[in-house]
């Protein structure tokens, strides 16, 4: 494990093609499922899932609610365990003797920001709390990976001392992905991290997500009801029914040339104008070849 008080590792996007983070015909059942029938074919039981997150990639995952999104990121965060199938982590099985580490190199980002703050702590010490708890750090020696933290998320100083409903949802989302930089991930597991915000502040997190994978190689998977967020920021998307894989592939590929009806269906339910608005008002870069390559849903 890098030391907590090396700089942040600025890794190679693209320079291994093997994925940093996989599920391998990986089975799920919630206990109570397990016992009820009516669920055995529902998103509360998760078959066969095969799933690859690559280093300095964003990964999408889409599905309707229930069909397990949030389940799949529970497995991915090391949170809870499957029943068959195997986790593997930066090219090794991820084993109970692995997993103290793996959780502060796979790091959440969840989807109500206020919520995921305690609120009568101050900013700068909850987003220092990772470094206090994982590695015995005093609060002096953190300050200048807080402060590396802060300037990386868009913050600044004057919002250490504050208390979290003194912020917005859109800075209080930042302090999330503040907190979970501070370890210095490889991977941010990204559960809905922009629904709860209004729609300019959920381009300004968009932009900054994508900005950390590219600047830091940092791997992501982002979960997401929005098609258009997903289309945005991912370059590969896993399509997720009543918890199987209906469809998985690049970002063209599912988008442009989708296979099944159900994500046909999907698709359909975003006009195609304001798949196209939305994107070019979110993209504070002009990309016209993404722009160009937007599914024409009719
Ligand atoms: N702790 C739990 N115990 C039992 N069943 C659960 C538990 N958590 C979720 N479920 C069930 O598992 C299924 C999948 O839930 P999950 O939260 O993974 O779906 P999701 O796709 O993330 O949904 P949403 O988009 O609404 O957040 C649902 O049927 C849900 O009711």
């Amino acid at each position: 494990m890098t030391s907590p008080i090396e700089p942040p590792r600025v890794r190679l996007a693209h320079a291994s093609s093997e994925p940093i983070l996989e599920l391998r015909n990986v089975d799920f059942c919630y206990p109570a499922a397990r016992r009820s029938a009516a669920e055995v074919h529902g998103g509360s039981r998760l078959n066969k899932i095969n799933m690859s997150i690559c280093p300095g990639k964003a990964h999408g995952l889409i599905g309707e609610s229930g069909s397990g999104k949030s389940t799949i990121a529970k497995l991915l965060l090391g949170l809870t365990a499957p029943q068959a199938g195997q986790i593997f982590f930066d090219g090794g099985l991820l084993t109970p003797a692995r997993l103290a580490a793996f959780r502060l190199r796979v790091q959440p980002v969840f989807q109500d920001p206020l919520d995921a703050l305690n609120p009568v702590t101050p900013i700068g010490k909850q987003i220092i709390a990772p470094l206090l708890v994982n590695f015995k750090m005093k609060s002096s020696e953190c300050q200048s990976r807080l402060a590396a933290a802060i300037s990386a998320v868009g913050l600044s100083g004057d919002i250490l001392g504050k208390l979290p409903h003194q912020i917005s949802g859109g800075q209080a989302q930042r302090v999330n992905i503040a907190r979970a930089l501070i370890l210095d991930p490889e991977v941010l597991i990204c559960d809905e991290p922009v629904s709860a915000l209004d729609m300019t502040v959920q381009a300004q997190i968009l932009n900054l997500l994508s900005d950390l994978r590219e600047t830091r190689g940092l791997s992501l998977l982002f979960i997401s009801h929005d098609i258009r967020s997903v289309a945005y920021l991912c370059s590969e998307i896993t399509v997720l029914k009543r918890g199987s894989i209906v469809e998985s592939g690049s970002r063209d590929q599912v988008l442009l040339d989708p296979k099944t009806d159900y994500m046909k269906t999907l698709l359909e339910a975003v006009p195609n104008s304001e798949l196209g608005l939305e994107l070019s008002s979110i993209s504070k870069r002009s990309r016209p070849a993404e722009r160009r390559d937007l599914p024409v849903v009719r």
